[in-house]
């Protein structure tokens, strides 16, 4: 699902000295990628998210894959079925043009013009996996920031991406609505045979439900 084969990127406000990564994953379920802050998680989490280059500019060299496509060679809004990415600030990932947490759940699969009976499905399906069945009236813009977190990765579900980026996503979740979650991506990648990726500073939270972990030094992406 993900091949990485001396991936050097050097994004245009470069902070580092450039670095090869290796990393390959075929295997559905959770991987975490483990990095210091400003160890550049976020970047990488970006460049498999095919941001690189409209909205993430910089040199990219080697070969990668990411779930069957090279970054940079289909423009962002038609990989959306294959790559979700959830990042640490809900806020920046809420639509803004939906009036309820339904709403903004199915705004994704609506856009993808899917039978009504299939957009509701799949919001559902998201709502249970990520507890916002109780939020689905509520106006996006009047959620705590744990709830707004757990509203955009229903959004990211509802997609049925067979990439799942989760970079640093579960910072405003109790340490048991993690548990919670991460049981069900758990159980919802197996069923779906997909990749669930989640950047982390470190992996207290994640160890236990990971197949690999892998870190992201100022050289490499060291396997654990
Ligand atoms: N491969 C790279 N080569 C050079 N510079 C990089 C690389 N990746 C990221 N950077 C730069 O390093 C800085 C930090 O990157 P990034 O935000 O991705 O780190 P992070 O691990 O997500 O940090 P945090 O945990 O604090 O959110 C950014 O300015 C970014 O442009």
């Amino acid at each position: 699902m993900v091949t990485l084969d001396n991936v050097c990127f050097q994004p245009q406000d470069a902070r580092h000295p450039p670095r090869q990564l290796n990393f390959h994953c075929a295997r559905p379920g959770i991987v975490t990628i483990l990095g210091d802050n400003g160890s550049g998680k976020s970047t990488l989490a970006q460049l498999l998210a095919g941001w690189y280059p409209e909205f993430l500019p910089g040199t990219l060299s080697g070969d990668a894959t990411v779930a069957g496509l090279r970054p940079g060679e289909q423009p962002l809004i038609e990989q959306a079925q294959r790559v979700q990415l959830v990042q640490q600030s809900p806020w920046l990932q809420l639509s803004g043009c939906t009036f309820s947490v339904e709403e903004e759940i199915a705004f994704g699969p609506e856009n993808l013009c899917l039978s009504e009976t299939e957009i509701l499905q799949r919001t559902e399906t998201a709502m249970l996996m990520t507890h916002c069945q109780h939020l689905r009236h509520r106006h996006p813009a009047t959620l705590s920031g744990g709830e707004a977190q757990r509203v955009v990765m229903a959004s990211a579900l509802a997609m049925k991406p067979r990439i799942l980026l989760l970079d640093e996503a579960f910072g405003r979740l109790s340490p048991q609505s993690t548990e919670e979650i991460l049981t069900r991506l758990s159980a919802w990648a197996q069923a779906e045979s997909s990749l669930v990726i989640v950047f982390e500073c470190d992996a207290t939270r994640t160890r236990h439900y990971s197949h690999s972990l892998w870190r992201l030094t100022p050289d490499a992406l060291e396997a654990l």
